[in-house]
């Protein structure tokens, strides 16, 4: 029998809707959610997210704005950027857009924003934070991806949880929060032996490799929950996932489209963290 397809882009559109209301009666009580983005150089990929976490914001009613910086800034210049950022009170999340050009240390841009403006979750202190059950600022992703299963009421719970990629904004945080969801937990790279042997074990699958179609049905157990996060621009100007979907929706229980599945969903969970630090100063 084939998959339940998780929309995304459905689930996403619930979200905001309640963040909507939320936001509303903060409006009340006089607090206003800023989230300011800041674009580095003319990627198009970038401009397109940054365009779409526009869109969304203004539709919940949080206010945004964009600084763009030309790809020749320095570091130094980024990182006064972003302590003005951090000090402006009405700026409530920070999300510096990656990648950022070579020649700027991501690190270093990271470990300057104020933990408490940290909308993507990435600043080592909320890092710590998700790694020990804290309650803080969750990597959009990966929590958009626990959302959705949670969303189908998908047991987490000692299920074997396989992540195939490891970078530090998909791969190993979707993994320890699957963990601190008890799930076992493995991951999978570029150096992984026998990927197949692993896959096929996995009661849920999560691609994040960046690669069109590396994951086949052959790759995935019956019945597996398959989660495609991967984003590729084909030269025909479609976009794509790591999975090819075709084989795998027929193998699968539930599976996750691109587009309209993760993307949305990583935007959502970025605007439910703006509000989450514009709240935050209530308790101040
Ligand atoms: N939907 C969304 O909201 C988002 C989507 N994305 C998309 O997700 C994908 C991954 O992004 P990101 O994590 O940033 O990517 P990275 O390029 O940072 O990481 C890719 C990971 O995949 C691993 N990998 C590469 N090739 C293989 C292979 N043949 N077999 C097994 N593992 C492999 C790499 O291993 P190694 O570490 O050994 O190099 C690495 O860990 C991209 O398509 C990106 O566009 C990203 C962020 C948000
Ligand atoms: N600091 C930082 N935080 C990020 O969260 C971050 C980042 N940098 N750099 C790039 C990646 C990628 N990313 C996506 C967000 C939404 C969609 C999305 O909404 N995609 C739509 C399609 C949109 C389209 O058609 O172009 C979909 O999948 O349906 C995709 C990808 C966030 N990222």
């Amino acid at each position: 029998m084939a998959a339940e397809i998780i929309n995304g882009k459905d689930l996403a559109q619930e979200l905001r809707m309640s963040l909507k209301d939320e936001v509303t009666e903060l409006k009340q009580k006089g607090i206003n959610p800023h989230l300011t983005v800041v674009l580095v150089g003319d990627n198009p990929a970038s401009r397109s997210y940054v365009k779409g976490k526009e869109k969304a914001a203004a539709e919940v009613g949080i206010s945004s704005s964009v600084i763009e910086l030309p790809a020749t800034t320095s570091e130094e210049e980024l990182l006064d950027q972003i302590h003005k950022l951090n000090e402006d009170s009405v700026v409530n999340g920070i999300l510096v857009q990656l990648p950022l050009p070579k020649h700027i240390s991501e690190q270093k841009v990271i470990d300057t924003i104020n933990p408490n403006k940290d909308v993507d979750g990435f600043h080592p202190i909320n890092v710590g934070k998700m790694m020990l059950g804290e309650d803080t600022f969750l990597p959009c992703t990966p929590y958009g991806i626990i959302t959705m299963l949670k969303s189908r009421n998908i047991n987490i719970e000692g299920k074997h949880a396989v992540i195939i990629g490891r970078s530090n904004i998909v791969g190993k945080p979707v993994g320890q929060l699957l963990l601190n969801e008890n799930a076992t937990v493995t991951y999978c790279h570029s150096r992984t032996a026998n990927l197949r042997e692993l896959t096929s074990k996995a009661d849920i699958l999560i691609v994040a490799i960046g690669r069109p179609n590396a994951i086949t049905a052959d790759d995935i157990k019956e019945g597996a929950v398959v989660i495609d996060v991967g984003i590729n621009r084909l030269e025909t100007g479609k976009l794509t996932g790591d999975v090819d979907f075709n084989s795998a929706v027929e193998k699968a229980s539930y599976i996750t489209p691109v587009p309209k599945g993760v993307g949305p969903m990583t935007i959502a969970m970025l605007l439910k963290n703006t509000v989450k630090a514009a709240k935050g100063l209530e308790n101040r």
